[in-house]
């Protein structure tokens, strides 16, 4: 674990202390857009336009919030016009590297070592954290983007005339109430399991693990009564919640001692996770090994063991049970 100081590697632990040990997720840096046309986005600047082979996406199948950018490029079937590289699980000194072992790749652009490699080539003096996931531009040689939330739009749309898959996870009338229930569940879930796990006082760990199964509750109750989380269609809002929940009972639940209940516990959680795990194309994009390797494995200051466990059991292709709703 580090971060880029002025283009310098340095190994560093998140530091909790001037947050009163709760954990800060800092703001993504590259923001711009991918587009039909190549016109300037919500953000940043012009450019960048759609096309095959144009754009390649660096991702950890470990990571949350990576996986959401690689299930919308299999659910628009955009994986011969974008291609991937992906890290090795274990995240230690280097940050993030490329091992090609057990499922991760080279740096198939530059044949890196680390990721933090890629970043100093976009921005030589970049100062952050190195994360994943990125999308990188052959063309102009720098990172387009790395906010999973904005890559996951551009791959709902800008590639449309390039492929014949016409799905729309954020279709216009749904927009408002996509971006209401987005809003908390990246607070108190996608990200509230982060805050649980890196607290460092025992406040902020109950205050973050409260909030998220104070969520979670809700979230439940409403999925008994709606098959999906936004009408009744599968949109954007589902694939936010689902790389979350795919992770809870085997790594949250322990690593992170959100323990509360398990997601196996609840009444409709389960049948829904398992639902959206049965769409074609997405139980290729869940690793479990990446999974609990990364998270037990990398984060030291929570398990300096490194042991993974071997459970719990979980068996998503099971039926779900939700057509009945
Ligand atoms: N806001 C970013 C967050 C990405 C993120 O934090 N990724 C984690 C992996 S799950 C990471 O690369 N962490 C490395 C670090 O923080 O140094 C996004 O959603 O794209």
């Amino acid at each position: 674990m580090g971060m880029l100081v002025d283009g310098v590697w340095q190994d560093v632990w998140y530091d909790t202390k001037e947050t009163k040990g709760h954990f800060k997720r800092a703001a993504s840096q590259f923001r711009n857009w991918v587009t039909a046309d190549g016109s300037a986005g919500p953000s940043g600047t012009g450019g960048f336009k759609a096309e095959a082979g144009r754009y390649h996406l660096y991702v950890a199948l470990a990571c949350p919030w990576a996986h959401r950018t690689l299930i919308f490029r299999s659910l628009k079937k955009l994986e011969n016009i974008i291609s991937v590289s992906i890290v090795d699980p274990l995240m230690l000194e280097n940050g993030w590297e490329f091992k090609n072992r057990d499922g991760g790749s080279v740096d198939h652009i530059f044949g890196a070592n680390a990721m933090w490699e890629i970043y100093t080539r976009a921005d030589p003096q970049y100062s952050g954290r190195v994360t994943v996931p990125v999308l990188w531009d052959t063309r102009t040689g720098t990172i387009v983007n790395n906010e999973s939330s904005e890559i996951i739009r551009m791959f709902n749309s800008a590639f449309d005339s390039l492929t014949d898959v016409r799905l729309d996870y954020y279709p216009d009338p749904l927009r408002t109430e996509i971006d209401e229930i987005n809003a908390i569940v990246y607070d108190t879930v996608n990200n509230g399991v982060y805050k649980s796990g890196f607290a460092t006082t025992q406040d902020a760990y109950e205050e973050h693990v409260q909030k998220l199964f104070a969520t979670l509750d809700s979230l439940d109750a409403r999925l008994g009564k709606s098959r999906y989380l936004v009408g009744n269609t599968i949109t954007e809002a589902d694939w936010r919640l689902f790389t979350t929940l795919v992770r809870f009972d085997a790594v949250y639940v322990g690593h992170f001692k959100c323990n509360i209940r398990r997601i196996e516990d609840y009444r409709n959680l389960p049948g829904y996770l398992r639902e959206l795990y049965q769409v074609p194309g997405v139980s290729e994009t869940v690793n479990m090994e990446h999974i609990k390797r990364h998270y037990y494995a990398s984060h030291k200051t929570i398990n300096p063991t490194g042991i993974v466990p071997m459970g719990p059991a979980l068996d998503f292709n099971r039926p779900h049970g939700r057509d009945a709703l």
